[in-house]
């Protein structure tokens, strides 16, 4: 398998969607550190090597972001929706190469990419329809002469950092309400998934986006980028997904110049399977948020909750399931259920967690700590017997392991569920109508899943509570992340 090597070109439609430059100002740009290497995690070879920007050329992309603004500010929203909706269909259009894009750089299987294209794209449509809609408000005056008006209007520059998990949607779910709202966007893709960030941008050109307004500057560096975006007075809004560590240094930073910021950082979700629930649903449930793109999300299941009366059958019913689950190489397989971790090191963490547990009583009923496939494959693991004391209790395994908690009683579930510095996804599964009632209120997160294992949608807003986060992305709500509210008093 890591003998193969990625000819990416070759397997597009498009191969003008393959950019290693970075696009600034309207310009596709060398980067004045080089390059650098982005590898496929299936096949260990080079696929491309990427325009490396200093931290000046950052720089120069917020000029051209600010220079931009102001223009894209005054079109209508109309106007603003109908580039949007071109760059969607164009997106839509090119959906097959796009996730081949994806799957080449990020590893998850072509059904996971171009579901996730679909998915970074309904951001696009969806903040389309919404550009028209950034209502003000009248405000009954407090005075008999006085008349109140707010009006709400674009920050101006806003700029992201995303991670390698969601190459492509976690950029249009920060863009897209950003654009719509009228402000120019500066994004920072992660250094291993940019060339699904510059076959946006080149979409986005061909859609008609006009130069300055939608940038993507590639760098191997993101705490350099991180600090320009943060130290840079032009940027008024940073817009962050990744770890709540790498979250809270860049608040702090951000701190200096109050910039405005929306964190949508780690998660530990408890996945909840009480003595009423269906359980073949659950272990459904639990497969799709469990091991989607192979557990490396941050709503993906951690822990694995399961009430005494139904834990054996959902253990075994797990176990036969998760055994059937199909590992490759998504660009040679079509029919691939898990991809590779996206680097040694994340293989490294689930071990450490297998072992961890191994050592305070935990029985391993599939899988193993040992790193027996090929490269950065590692076979998806079921640990029996987890228990709150567990690295896992408290820490995103971010891998392909999925740790089974008998309880008991459900106010001893919740109070486990919520004990973590967390808030971002739960979910559990039940019949009874006051006990779902009950446990949706109780759980201390920013989104509850209820007899569902999958709760991402571009309609609802998604983002965390505790230290999971600030701040919501997608819905109606998304797009108030990136307007600024006026109160204008008039005197008549
Ligand atoms: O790692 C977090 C990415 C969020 C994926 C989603 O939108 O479901």
């Amino acid at each position: 398998m890591l003998d193969k090597t990625t000819d990416l070109a070759a397997m597009l439609d498009d191969p003008s969607l393959l950019e290693p430059h970075a696009f600034v100002g309207g310009q596709w740009i060398a980067g004045d550190d080089g390059t650098f290497e982005v590898t496929n995690p299936a096949r260990g070879d080079v696929i491309a090597e990427v325009s490396d920007l200093s931290r000046a050329q950052v720089a120069d992309a917020i000029d051209q972001a600010h220079a931009a603004q102001k223009d894209w500010a005054r079109w209508t929203g109309k106007e603003r929706a109908a580039v949007l909706r071109q760059w969607f269909d164009l997106i839509m259009a090119n959906q097959r190469d796009l996730g081949k894009i994806m799957t080449a750089e990020q590893g998850k299987p072509m059904t996971e990419s171009t579901g996730e294209v679909a998915y970074g794209a309904s951001f696009i449509e969806f903040f389309a329809e919404e550009a028209k809609r950034v209502y003000g408000e009248q405000i009954p005056g407090h005075q008999r002469d006085k008349r109140i008006l707010v009006m709400k209007q674009p920050v101006g520059v806003a700029a992201s950092i995303t991670p390698w998990n969601f190459p492509i949607a976690m950029i249009t779910r920060k863009a897209a309400p950003a654009l719509a709202a009228g402000c120019s966007f500066v994004a920072r893709p992660a250094k291993e998934t940019p060339l699904s960030a510059t076959a946006l941008a080149v979409l986005a050109e061909r859609a008609g986006m006009p130069s300055g307004v939608f940038n993507v500057v590639t760098s191997s560096s993101s705490s350099e980028v991180g600090k320009e975006f943060c130290e840079n007075a032009k940027v008024r809004k940073l817009t962050f997904t990744g770890s709540t560590e790498v979250g809270r240094i860049l608040l702090k930073q951000a701190a200096d110049q109050v910039k405005k910021c929306s964190m949508e950082l780690g998660g530990n979700a408890p996945f909840i399977v009480f003595d009423d629930a269906d359980v073949d649903a659950a272990v459904e449930g639990a497969i799709a948020s469990k091991f989607r793109n192979n557990g490396q999300t941050c709503v993906c299941a951690n822990r694995i909750y399961v009430q005494a009366g139904v834990y054996d059958e959902f253990a075994e019913k797990l176990k036969d399931r998760v055994s059937q689950l199909k590992i490759g190489d998504g660009l040679a397989e079509d029919d691939v259920d898990l991809g590779p971790m996206i680097t040694a090191e994340a293989i490294d963490k689930v071990q450490e967690h297998i072992r961890d547990a191994k050592s305070k009583g935990g029985k391993v009923i599939l899988g193993s700590d040992q790193h027996d496939a090929d490269g950065n494959f590692f076979k998806p693991a079921i640990i029996t017997g987890a228990t709150q004391d567990m690295a896992f209790a408290q820490e995103e395994t971010f891998g392909p392991l999925a740790p089974l908690f008998r309880f008991e009683d459900a106010d001893d579930v919740i109070a486990m569920a919520n004990d973590t510095i967390f808030g971002l996804a739960s979910y559990f599964y039940a019949k009874d109508l006051s006990r779902v009632w009950k446990v949706a209120e109780e759980l201390e997160y920013g989104i509850v899943g209820v007899n569902t294992g999958l709760i991402s949608t571009e309609v609802a807003p998604f983002g965390g509570v505790k230290q999971s986060g600030l701040g919501r992305e997608g819905s109606h709500h998304g797009i108030d992340e990136f307007l600024e509210m006026k109160y204008v008093c008039l005197s008549v």
